[in-house]
């Protein structure tokens, strides 16, 4: 169980994490979602003790990570898999790191082997790949056999074979009950990897829920309407106070898509200021589009010609 309380980390004027309150359960993986500079390294490291926060605490089994007695044996992090010797042979870092952490070396070719490394095991690290890398790094952490795994962006970079494998090792620690966070900007995989979603933006937190049920939270309240008068239209919803944006389907064909309001409100506000529709549909939300919708306030940096919501970039998918 990993518990965070009002934590907050100040650098000077910037607020990396501000306030945050959440916890993390065991027996499921919990995806750490967060559009870039939201903080979700920051957290982690407070989390790890790499920082000190501001205010508030994170605990870990019911400790500050400082006062574990064996900081491995109950938690492994994979904070930056590239932070490993390169001369070193991937048998000789893990037998380092066993050793200054107490941890006999009989483990090391039992993690060997838990990542698929045993026949490499001698290789030196600078000539792995960046899956190897990740696979040492996730051995590195299971060292300890740990109740706590902390993983930021462990699929970064990763081709399929190795994204589904980090899924794999990763759903099965979780069911042999331990806690298990990882942070990724890779939504789609956490839709497929994560039971439960923390989603922070700017430091705040915007949702602790379960996968499904942040999908659903902005899901079903995204209409698409087609007309021929794009502009009474536009100007129709301006008066009634609703949202949406402008944007094409995946034809190219120019279409308003609206939060917030069904498809029987929205028909009614059609007919009753006499526009005629060519399409009124509810359009069906995945987990990216809720993600978009609900850090839309919340991006650090937009590229120039990106949309405030998620709505344009949906249409773009189509039907997919
Ligand atoms: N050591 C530091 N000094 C000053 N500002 C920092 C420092 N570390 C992080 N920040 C700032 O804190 C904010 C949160 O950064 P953080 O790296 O935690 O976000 P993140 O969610 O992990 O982002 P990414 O997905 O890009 O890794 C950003 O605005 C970042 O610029």
């Amino acid at each position: 169980m990993i518990e965070v309380r009002g934590l907050t980390k100040q650098y000077g004027p910037v607020t990396a994490v501000d306030d945050l309150t959440f916890s993390v359960k065991p027996g499921v993986v919990t995806g750490f979602l967060g559009p870039n500079g939201a903080g979700k390294s920051t957290t982690m490291r407070m989390i790890l003790g790499l920082d000190r926060p501001t205010s508030g605490e994170a605990l870990i089994g019911g400790s500050s990570y400082k006062k574990l007695r064996k900081p491995l044996e109950t938690v492994g992090a994979l904070l930056d898999a590239k932070a490993v010797h390169p001369n070193r042979s991937a048998y000789n870092h893990l037998k380092w790191v066993a050793q200054t952490n107490g941890i006999p070396t009989s483990r090391v070719k039992e993690v060997l082997t838990m990542v698929g490394l045993q026949d490499v095991a001698r290789k030196k690290v600078g000539g792995f790949s960046l899956g190897m890398g990740q696979r040492l790094g996730l051995a590195t952490a299971m060292l300890g056999d740990p109740e706590v795994l902390l993983l930021d962006e462990p699929v970064n970079g990763l081709d399929p074979e190795g994204i589904r494998w980090v899924r794999t090792f990763l759903q099965a620690l979780a069911a042999e009950g331990r806690t298990v966070l990882v942070s990724s900007h890779l939504l789609s995989e956490m839709a497929l990897m994560a039971d439960d979603l923390i989603v922070i933006g700017r430091g705040k937190l915007i949702a602790a829920t379960s996968t499904a049920e942040f999908t659903q939270m902005a899901a079903g309240s995204l209409t698409r309407v087609r007309t021929d008068n794009i502009e009474e239209m536009s100007a129709a919803l301006d008066s009634e106070g609703v949202e949406y944006s402008l944007g094409q389907d995946a034809r190219g064909r120019d279409s308003i898509l609206i939060t917030g309001n069904d498809t029987d409100f929205i028909g009614k506000l059609a007919y009753t200021y006499g526009i005629p529709l060519s399409e009124l549909t509810e359009q069906e939300t995945s987990l990216e589009d809720a993600f978009m919708a609900l850090t839309s306030d919340s991006v650090e940096y937009r590229a120039p010609g990106t949309t405030e919501t998620s709505t344009q970039p949906a249409a773009d998918k189509g039907d997919a």
